[in-house]
């Protein structure tokens, strides 16, 4: 794939056309501003679709009706835990989405909600090892970390599952404002300064380079963006580097740990047909359509290395992403009044939500995941990381 050009791939976004339809969406303001949101209802409307704004302090029934709801909710989902106003709103949300069986949610709350969780979102990414070992597509070794662990359990279990320093230290909360906070680990001694719950992942050299996947229904795309520099190999005496992840791997992100050597030779840039065959797959997998997945290839395997799932992200760099999205949402719309059923699925035809499978633990059922119950264990890391934060 030619680093500098960005291709949407995917079937063509024209003719979009969907008369009398009202497209509900709630977005947090730094979303809205990040995504402009009002030129996207200027865009819609254009286009003869009617996007509104949802006011989650108000009820909801006089708001709509809604045929579809676009919404990043994850933030108050996150914050519902420890403030009372966002389980109010929530709640509002959900009394709204029960009474209204037949309004689609872009993307399902139970689908996204995985992606909330490292620990989940480690567990997919590990499975693309075997699904998708023919296209050399793998995922960094992996450890989850439980609150409680004590020290010399942590660094057996790092050898056991065979781990290798660096270590990359991720909060088990993936999403939200205390959920970027990470740290590089070089020896198993400083693997005293991680907070569990966490998620440890092997750090794999790739050349200071990363790509976002970004995907939309059917579609998707690839951009370039800068990541963390390489390391030596195999543990070493120093300390551990703590960093914000929002950081490095912006489009104007430039910093020390992402300054490259001049000397450095760029890695390949990863196949189209192998990012189509992984975007395929995690459709099916998350029985979502608005993702991003992060990925590097390893300079010594040249493998293409999958680290990080996003829900919704910010699609900075995508082509026609606004066309691309009204797009997804007619058609979302034309297949389920086609089938004329009661679904709440976002996603496309080929999508199978296999999470119950994913989501292994035995006490975290699909309608946890629906109420947003099991979030309850992400409590104490927030917590944790405002304490560490001093706010
Ligand atoms: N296993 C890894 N090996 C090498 N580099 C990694 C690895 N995991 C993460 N990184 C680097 O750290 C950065 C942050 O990691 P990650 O993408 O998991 O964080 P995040 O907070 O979930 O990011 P996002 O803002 O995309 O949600 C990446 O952009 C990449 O530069
Ligand atoms: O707005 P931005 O462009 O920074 O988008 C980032 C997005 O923030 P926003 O959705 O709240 O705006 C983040 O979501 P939260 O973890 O904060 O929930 C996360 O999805 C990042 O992966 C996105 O960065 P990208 O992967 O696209 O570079
Ligand atoms: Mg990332
Ligand atoms: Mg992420």
């Amino acid at each position: 794939m030619d680093r500098q050009s960005v291709r949407v791939c995917g079937p063509s976004a024209a003719g979009v056309r969907m008369s009398g339809r009202r497209v509900g969406c709630w977005l947090s303001d730094k979303k809205r501003r990040r995504m402009n949101l009002d030129a996207f209802i200027r865009f819609c409307a254009d286009h003869g679709v009617e996007v509104v704004k949802i006011d989650l302090t108000q009820p909801l029934g006089p708001q709509g009706p809604f045929d579809i709801i676009l919404h990043k909710l994850s933030d108050v989902i996150v914050e519902a835990e420890h403030d009372s106003q966002s389980q109010q709103l929530l709640d509002n949300f959900q009394s709204y989405v029960s009474a209204h069986p037949d309004t689609v949610l872009l993307d399902p709350l139970p689908a996204m909600a995985k992606l909330l969780d490292r620990f989940v979102s480690c567990r997919i990414m590990s499975q693309l090892n075997s699904s998708l070992r023919d296209w050399r597509i793998c995922s960094p070794p992996c450890l989850e970390v439980h609150s409680g662990n004590d020290l010399s359990s942590i660094q057996q279990a790092v050898i056991r599952q065979g781990l290798t320093f660096p270590l990359i230290c991720k909060t088990r909360v993936a999403h939200g404002s205390y959920s970027h906070e990470m740290c590089l680990l070089f020896s198993a001694a400083s693997l005293a300064d991680i907070h569990p719950p966490c998620v440890l992942q092997s750090f794999v050299n790739h050349g200071a380079v990363l790509y976002k996947v970004f995907v939309v229904g059917d579609k998707h795309c690839c951009v370039e963006r800068p990541s963390i520099k390489n390391f030596p190999s195999g543990p070493c005496d120093r300390k551990t580097i703590f960093f914000n992840s929002q950081k490095v791997s912006k489009p104007e992100s430039n910093s020390d740990l992402t300054s490259v050597d001049e000397h450095m030779v760029d890695p390949p840039s990863p196949s189209s047909d192998a990012v189509a065959a992984l975007v395929k797959e995690l459709r099916a997998q998350l029985g979502m359509a608005l993702f991003g997945v992060d990925v590097i290839i390893n300079i010594g395997t040249h493998a293409l290395t999958v680290i990080d799932i996003n829900i919704f992200p910010g699609y900075e760099g995508m082509p026609q992403f606004f066309s691309s999205l009204l797009s997804h949402i007619q058609s979302v719309l034309d297949k389920h009044a086609a089938a004329g059923s009661h679904t709440t699925s976002g996603s496309s035809e080929e999508t199978v939500d296999k999470s119950a499978k994913l989501a292994e633990k035995p006490e975290v059922t699909l309608l946890d995941l629906v109420s947003c119950k099991y979030i309850t264990s992400f409590c104490h890391t927030i917590n944790q990381a405002k304490d560490k934060l001093n706010v």
